[in-house]
């Protein structure tokens, strides 16, 4: 008796020995080997602070106070650690989340170098933000490494071909048309004063619902909807992402966002079950869904690895936050800027009427609007709705004689790069789309690296036509039946919720034409 209580006390202690240093060695002695490795390279930052790294500071910092003076300067309001840490570290430093080692990038030379030899499979996305979105993003493609991406990749890509986008336009005209006709009601009604960020969202959440999904915007709503909520709960808290067991820290909103999950999989799943049933129903295009129910039945009929039901619901979570919320933002942020700039809002009427006229929009016409290309790249330098890339090194990194070892977690600041004087010069905090007219790729930016919005190399945005479709559909619809201008109710509040977002909304007074 006395003999097996010794041996259950051995044994227990044995395991909590192996725990607290299997604990120690994850929270401490890793993290701090990959530090020793980037300080040997000449990487310097802020002290940090164990178990919150650099976060306290980060936190503590003055947020964006919202304010009626618009100023497009943001990075130093939305971010002024980055800000503060820039003037002693320069603009490529050492910084922690919690027991996480970040490389805090804002040299597009140094991103150059860093990229140029690494190809988009090869780049790996930081365990630490892939476990906390788990419940929003999954393995979708977003998240996903390796031969994996280039599966979905493969897989997905074709759901944007020009012709496939093509075959999206009536949809898109349709939606934007009946949230049109609603801003007329409220007009007619004596309520000129719109919320468009709100209208905006849903409307895009809409559109993807019926062009990547097949479904209508009630069966989309409630996705949606929890998808926002989610971000809510994931990304407005004071959540300490980093810092062990931070779930311990704020067990309410980590529970909310596992349930949220668990609801939005299954939505999705009735969503994927219905449209495999469904197969023999005719789909105008190659919708998403269609294509990642198609290619999965190829794949599996051939002996290949098909994607699990858990990828194609990971999947679809992705596609339906990611196609959505970016493109709501880039127009939402767009009416902001020509709210404020009436003389641009006159000269893309202006354009719309030479280009379209009373002619019906299509693929083809929308593409002739030049200088709305030109807003929607300067909308998206000044406000880029994705403010920042995050990168795992899947292999030592050489930049000039600096080695980033393998492992390292990288944050690409996306707002400091595009509001960069050295990059941009003078005018680099004003609205000037004519930058781009010159020069469509780079707006006059000094270095190739300079303007970002979607990303980088192999892993950029799958989804950046769709948006320039869809974007230029829903400016065009708006600026041919209204004018309008900002409300005095407006307060400048850009703040980051995984996205670049007006935090209290935008409310705009509209006139029809
Ligand atoms: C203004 C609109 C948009 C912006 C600013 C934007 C921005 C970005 C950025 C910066 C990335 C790179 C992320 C990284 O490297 O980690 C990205 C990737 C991605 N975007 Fe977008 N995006 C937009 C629209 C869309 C749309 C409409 C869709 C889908 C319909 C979409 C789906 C995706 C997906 C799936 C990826 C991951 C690609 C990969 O890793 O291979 N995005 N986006």
């Amino acid at each position: 008796m006395e003999l097996s209580l010794q041996y259950f006390v051995c044994i227990t202690l044995a395991m909590s020995a192996i725990m607290i240093g299997r604990l120690l060695f994850s929270w401490w002695i890793l993290p701090n080997l990959a530090y020793k490795k980037l300080k040997d390279n000449g990487f310097s930052g802020p002290k940090p602070s164990f178990p919150f790294g650099n976060l306290n500071d980060m936190k503590n910092e003055k947020k964006y106070a919202s304010s009626c003076i618009i100023s497009h300067d943001i990075h130093s309001a939305a971010f002024p650690y980055f800000a503060r840490w820039q003037k002693s570290h320069g603009k490529v430093f050492i910084h922690w989340l919690g027991t996480e080692p970040f490389l805090y990038i804002a040299d597009p030379e140094f991103l150059k170098k860093m990229t140029a030899h690494v190809v988009g499979k090869a780049w790996g996305k930081p365990t630490v933000f892939k476990n906390d979105r788990e419940p929003m993003f999954g393995n979708g493609l977003l998240m996903v490494e390796g031969e994996y991406w280039v599966h979905h990749r493969r897989v997905i890509t074709p759901a944007f071909s020009p012709a496939n986008l093509k075959g999206m336009t009536n949809l898109m005209v349709e939606s934007v048309t009946s949230m049109l006709d609603r801003w007329t009601d409220l007009i007619n009604s004596g309520k000129p004063e719109i919320n468009v960020e709100k209208e905006i969202t849903s409307t895009a959440g809409e559109i993807i619902s019926k062009t990547s999904f097949g479904i209508s915007y009630e069966n989309g709503r409630e996705v949606v909807e929890k998808l926002r909520e989610m971000q809510i709960t994931l990304f407005k808290s004071n959540r300490f992402v980093g810092v062990p067991f931070s779930n311990f820290m704020s067990p309410k909103q980590t529970l909310k966002a596992r349930k949220l999950g668990k609801e939005i999989d299954a939505l999705l799943l009735s969503i994927i079950t219905a449209r495999s049933k469904s197969s023999k129903r005719h789909h105008p295009q190659q919708d998403l869904l269609g294509l990642l129910l198609a290619d999965n039945m190829v794949d599996s009929r051939a002996g290949k690895r098909a994607l699990t039901t858990r990828e194609l619901v990971d999947e679809c979570k992705t596609f339906f936050f990611g196609g959505h919320e970016t493109t709501a933002l880039a127009v939402t942020w767009t009416l902001l800027l020509l709210a404020q700039h009436r003389e641009w809002q006159n000269q893309l009427i202006e354009e719309i009427r030479e280009v379209i006229g009373n002619g019906e929009i299509d693929a083809a016409n929308i593409a002739g609007l030049k200088k709305m290309g030109w807003v929607l790249n300067e909308v998206l330098r000044l406000y880029p709705p994705a403010p920042n890339v995050q990168r795992q090194a899947r292999q030592d990194i050489e930049v000039d004689n600096l080695v980033i070892p393998n492992g390292t977690n990288m944050w690409i600041d996306v707002v400091s790069i595009h509001h960069d004087q050295n990059l941009w010069g003078q005018s680099v905090n004003e609205f000037k789309p004519e930058r781009f007219k010159e020069d469509n790729l780079y707006g006059g930016c000094n270095h190739k690296m300079g303007f970002l919005p979607f990303g980088f190399g192999g892993r950029m945005c799958v989804g950046r036509n769709l948006t320039n479709m869809e974007y230029k559909i829903v400016l065009t619809l708006i600026l041919t039946r209204f004018s309008f201008y900002l409300s005095p109710n407006y307060c400048h509040s850009p703040s980051i919720m995984l996205s670049l977002r007006p935090m209290q909304g935008l409310p705009l007074i509209f006139e029809p034409l």
